[in-house]
């Protein structure tokens, strides 16, 4: 089954989702023009890390995202990983995934299980609790957003229940740029799946962002690559590929779980 995805690197306008919005309406005009199935955005991507400022900003119950997204998706009869919302619930804001079909409706809402330190997260956003497994055309497949990706077993626990490719949805600083890359290619051999990251680009006050979104297919070979700025990748991926190398090398099959813990 062949896919065309294309991952929007935006340069999100800091605390501002009205202007958020805008950039991300003429990215999708611009991506469609290359008819993918799959459309990706980054991580909290109307709103950037401004934290001190989520009780005013954050979106409640993601409605107006979702909503957004949802038009999106109809409009152009394309998938959405939707990237990820500041989600303001009962309990909190939660840093949420969202994923909506091409038929508008929403799929999956995942909230980002590890919250990270160094960007004060902990101090403002709850963490969730629950896997981002999906369906898509009836194939598996997973979502995670950024930090998420340095849990190997967090990304094993969603690819041993049959996700065939993993999006992760980023802020990811340029300072660990070679983190980034090097994290993303090792997820994709260890799991034999394919692995697509839609990064942000330019900065905030306190950080500037790698861009450097990727798609890479499940024997680890980069099939595209975004510089640092606002750009559009996108790739046809071919899913089957990920049923053939674990055929080839069976390491799901060869796993002895009872001895890793
Ligand atoms: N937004 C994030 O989770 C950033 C994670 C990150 O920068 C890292 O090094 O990990």
């Amino acid at each position: 089954m062949k896919l065309k995805i294309s991952c929007l690197q935006m340069d999100i306008a800091f605390g501002n989702p009205l202007k958020n919005y805008e950039i991300v309406n003429e990215l999708i005009e611009k991506a469609v023009t290359d008819k993918p199935d799959i459309i990706v955005l980054p991580e909290l991507w109307t709103t950037g890390y401004d934290l001190n400022r989520l009780e005013e900003i954050a979106d409640i119950d993601a409605k107006q995202t979702i909503d957004y997204l949802q038009k999106a998706a109809k409009k152009h009869q394309i998938h959405m990983v939707g990237g990820s919302v500041a989600n303001q619930g009962e309990n909190g804001v939660k840093n949420t995934l969202l994923v909506i079909n091409k038929n508008g409706q929403l799929v999956h809402q995942y909230n980002k299980l590890h919250l990270f330190k160094l960007m004060d997260e902990h101090r403002f956003l709850v963490a969730g609790n629950e896997k981002g497994l999906f369906e898509l055309e009836d194939r598996k497949f997973a979502g995670v957003i950024c930090y998420d990706i340095r849990f190997p077993e967090w990304i094993r626990s969603h690819t041993s229940e049959g996700a065939e490719a993993l999006f992760v949805v980023a802020e990811w600083p340029a300072l660990r740029l070679a983190h980034w890359r090097t994290l993303l290619i090792a997820r994709a051999i260890e799991n034999q799946c394919f692995v697509i990251g839609c990064n942000r680009s330019g900065d905030d006050p306190n950080n500037l962002f790698a861009g450097h979104s990727i798609i890479i297919d499940p024997w680890g070979e980069v099939i595209s690559e975004a510089g640092e700025g606002q750009e559009i990748i996108t790739a046809e991926i071919e899913l089957d590929q990920v049923r053939e190398i674990r055929k080839q090398i069976p390491v799901f099959e060869d796993r002895k779980p009872e001895y890793y813990k």
